[in-house]
């Protein structure tokens, strides 16, 4: 018997996957045959195809949603165009009951063509507004779950539902011993993991690394740093490890670490909230995004589940004495961490999803 099938999409950065990563054994395990319609060269591409062999990638065309002007503004509504058509014929072909989109701008074509192709699309937005192309998407989904309670202000009400985070389940397996072999550290200082996101952050980056000596008398560190920022001089320093960016070996790093310095990307804070790691976040600006980073930052804030440092602040600060404060603080923000329930298990999060099929 043909085995039902689902299509999920979203990407563009690891913010715009992880979700769909912990939905995928889940969609596996109720029987679906899992389909990936990403872009060719996205991140998207590598974290699907290298970590779930069992679903079937598709790269499409597409254009990205610019704020800014470039030359490209005008090549890529002809690549989303394309994109929609190829999009289309996939569906055609492979008739899903249902697509589910974690955004990012892959996933417009797919939601244009779904719409043509009158197959339910279902949409995910982790940021308190919702970004560029779940904005577009919004008219044409059938349901729009949020991370954020305060998101529903920004989407249309009744055909909206507020679940949590998602958070894949791996995350709560690491082993701290095995987080310190990775790292190669001896865990008897606090132990940091500095993230910022899925791309790296070069303000995060230059923040660590300008302290390194005086900070490593005191902690050890774990920095994530992004693809291509790995800065050679600073290798086999005893106390600190840098990664470009970890995959099956993340969640044995968090748990050897004691607290996180990290961008505000939704993901990456649930993540760290799930497994208890107090946190110092420092959110991208205004100037260089629609905000989104702020405002979750704030939010946590607010909750007395983060301290915050926005990065015009940052450059006046000593790093060793923001590292001091979240040390100071740990027992408060473990308590108010405690009491903040906000995760929805894939398990539910898919019976959702699939209650919206046709
Ligand atoms: C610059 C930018 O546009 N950032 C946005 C992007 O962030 P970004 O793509 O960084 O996404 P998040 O911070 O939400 O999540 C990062 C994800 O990458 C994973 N990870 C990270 C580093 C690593 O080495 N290994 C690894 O697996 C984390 O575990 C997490 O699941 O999407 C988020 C969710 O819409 C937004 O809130 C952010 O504002």
């Amino acid at each position: 018997m043909k085995r039902p099938v689902i299509v999920l999409t979203g990407g563009g950065t690891a913010g715009h996957v992880s979700v769909n990563e912990a939905l995928i054994p889940v969609f596996i395990e109720k029987g679906y045959e899992v389909h990936y319609i990403g872009s060719h060269n996205g991140i998207e591409k590598e974290l699907i195809r290298n970590g779930h062999k069992e679903v079937k990638y598709h790269s499409i065309q597409s254009g990205k949603l610019r704020r800014y002007f470039s030359l490209k503004n005008f090549s890529d509504p002809l690549r989303v165009g394309a994109g929609v058509l190829q999009a289309f014929a996939l569906l055609k072909k492979l008739k899903p009951e249902i697509i589910f989109s974690k955004g990012g701008f892959v996933s417009v074509p797919v939601i244009l063509a779904a719409k043509l192709a009158k197959i339910p699309v279902v949409i995910h937005e982790s940021d308190v507004t919702p970004g560029l192309a779940n904005k577009l998407a919004l008219p044409f989904a059938k349901h729009i779950f949020t991370v954020f309670e305060q998101t529903l202000q920004h989407v249309p009400s009744d055909r909206a539902t507020c679940t949590g985070a998602v958070i894949r389940p791996e995350i709560f397996e690491g082993e701290r011993f095995e987080g310190l072999r990775i790292a190669r550290l001896k865990g008897e200082k606090p132990v940091f993991i500095v993230t910022g996101g899925s791309q790296g952050s070069a303000i995060l980056n230059a923040t660590v690394r300008k302290e390194l000596d005086r900070l490593l008398e005191r902690f050890e560190i774990i920095h994530l740093c992004g693809k291509g920022n790995i800065d050679e001089s600073l290798e086999h320093i005893p106390g600190y490890t840098q990664f470009e960016y970890v995959t099956e070996g993340l969640p044995h790093l968090l748990a050897a670490a004691d607290f996180a310095i990290s961008r505000a990307g939704s993901n990456a804070i649930f993540e760290l909230l799930s497994v208890l790691k107090p946190m110092l976040l420092i959110p991208l600006s205004a100037s260089q995004s629609r905000g989104d980073q702020l405002l979750n930052a704030s939010l946590f804030e607010s909750l007395g589940i983060a301290e915050v440092v926005e990065e015009e602040e940052l450059k006046k600060l000593s790093a060793v004495e923001l590292f001091a404060s979240l040390v100071d603080h740990k027992e408060e923000l473990l308590k108010s961490m405690k009491k903040v329930a906000t995760t929805k298990s894939p398990e539910d999060m898919a019976n959702m999803i699939l209650s919206y099929k046709n």
